[in-house]
């Protein structure tokens, strides 16, 4: 059977936040996608994920979940209410049970368990509501369509929170069932979440949307791929930092992978990789304007019309002294590393001087007070929170004033293309 012409459409949770960004979407897929050979990739709806993972957190404590399991049931129950007026539609069953699965599952997690396993089997609730939910209504708009498990077909390890694509076996299960489902309709399915081989849920990191429909995309040799955002397209600072962004109409995945992995947070950085290695172009578009030109994402060579700015929040400096007075060595590197490896730590930033290596990561507590146990005892350990970090990409000396006005700067470094520097988060 052809994939030739397969394309993928992924919306995010601002694309289903309301009963009428269910409209929209049902317009977009009409218009922009058609009614056969479209995979659409959906995320929770609005702030779900968030509020789920304080249920988690909660019923990791044993504290009471009721008021806040009952408040997210009302937010969905809202939506179905305006999008299905009638009672006796079969997706407020379909509702009602999964919020019985989830009240179940969030009973049965006792303080001990394993949290991030145990994560997983429950913050992925959000994306099975909101694909119910997208499924019934666009067959109620007569958009014949299947629904699928995307855990049956992205297959992971048990690298809970974060699990690994095994491509050999995905792509197997996704090129026996969808080519199929896709010539007889629309194949809708839910972002973020993988499933182990014993049938255990997965999630891909959060945000991981983006990346579970490139995974599809690159199984099927997508066309094409569409991320539908709340902005123009890809552009050149966030908009709700920066006032007077630019959007890029063509960009190289290379460069994109590059802000992505700096902490653009419009797309998932593992997005790229499987897109580029077959050269699928990945299209930014706006759900508020979907006539928009947006970003195209393609194998091209970047000319470069303005600096991208990059903010990290969130973050913590670490810095690891000698004990003794004698310089950082090769060997003091290799085991700070370690420890880093572990812990599942990931640099930001890093320089080093005579006595000192300084990282900058994403702020844990959980995972700092883990490094600070295990390395105490080789180093003085030091660390500043609340800090932001700026990546400025193909900068010049205009950005570069921009950005640093105002900071005290803890640390700076630049490289030929890049300027980065990290900065308490109150200096604006
Ligand atoms: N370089 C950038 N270009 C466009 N948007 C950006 C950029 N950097 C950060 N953003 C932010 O990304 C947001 C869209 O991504 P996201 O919230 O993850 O969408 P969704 O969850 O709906 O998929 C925008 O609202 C914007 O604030
Ligand atoms: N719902 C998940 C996955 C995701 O990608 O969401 P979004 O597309 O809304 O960023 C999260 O919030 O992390």
């Amino acid at each position: 059977m052809s994939t030739e012409r397969i394309k993928v459409f992924k919306f995010g949770g601002a694309s289903v936040k309301s009963a009428e960004a269910f409209r929209n979407l049902a317009r977009i897929v009409q218009t922009h996608g058609g009614r056969q050979r479209l995979l659409v990739v959906v995320s929770a709806m609005g702030k779900t994920t968030n509020a789920l993972e304080a249920l988690l957190g909660q019923a990791y404590q044993q504290q009471d979940v009721a008021p806040g399991l009952a408040e997210l049931k009302e937010y969905h129950l809202q939506v179905l209410q305006e999008l299905f007026p009638e009672q006796e539609h079969p997706v407020h069953q379909r509702l009602e049970h999964l919020f019985e699965l989830l009240r179940h599952q969030l009973q049965r997690i006792a303080s001990g368990s394993n949290f991030d396993k145990v994560y997983d089997q429950t913050v992925s609730f959000g994306e099975l509501f909101s694909s119910a939910i997208l499924h019934h209504f666009l067959a109620d708009q007569g958009l014949v369509n299947h629904l699928i498990d995307s855990r049956k077909y992205i297959q992971t390890d048990n690298n809970w929170r974060e699990g690994r694509v095994d491509w050999t076996w995905t792509e197997r299960l996704v090129r026996r069932d969808l080519p199929q489902l896709l010539q007889e309709g629309l194949v809708i399915t839910q972002g973020f979440l993988g499933g182990t081989n014993n049938g255990l849920t997965t999630t891909l990191g959060r945000e991981g949307s983006d990346y579970s429909a490139a995974i599809f995309a690159y199984c099927l040799d997508a066309e094409s791929m569409s991320i539908w955002k709340d902005v123009e397209g890809l552009l050149n600072a966030d908009p709700k930092y920066f006032p007077d962004t630019v959007r890029y109409p063509e960009i190289s995945y290379q460069e994109t992978i590059e802000m992505a992995y700096y902490g653009a947070s419009v797309i998932h950085p593992k997005t790229l990789k499987p897109l580029a290695t077959k050269k699928i172009p990945l299209y930014v578009k706006s759900f508020l304007n979907p006539e928009g030109e947006g970003t195209q994402i393609c194998d091209c060579r970047f000319v470069v019309t303005a600096p991208a700015y990059i903010i990290k929040e969130r973050q913590c400096l670490v810095s690891f002294g000698v004990k003794d007075f004698t310089f950082i060595s090769e060997k003091n590197l290799g085991t700070i590393f370690n420890a880093l490896s572990e812990l599942r730590i990931k640099i930001n930033l890093m320089q080093n001087s005579a006595i000192s290596f300084s990282i900058c990561t994403d702020d844990n507590p959980e995972k700092l007070q883990l490094l600070i146990q295990t390395l105490r005892d080789q180093f003085v350990i030091h660390y500043n929170t609340e800090l932001r970090l700026y990546t400025v990409k193909n900068y010049d000396a205009a950005s570069i004033n921009r950005i640093l006005q105002g900071k005290r700067v803890l640390l700076e470094q630049r490289t030929r293309t890049t300027f980065q520097l990290v900065c308490r988060s109150q200096d604006v």
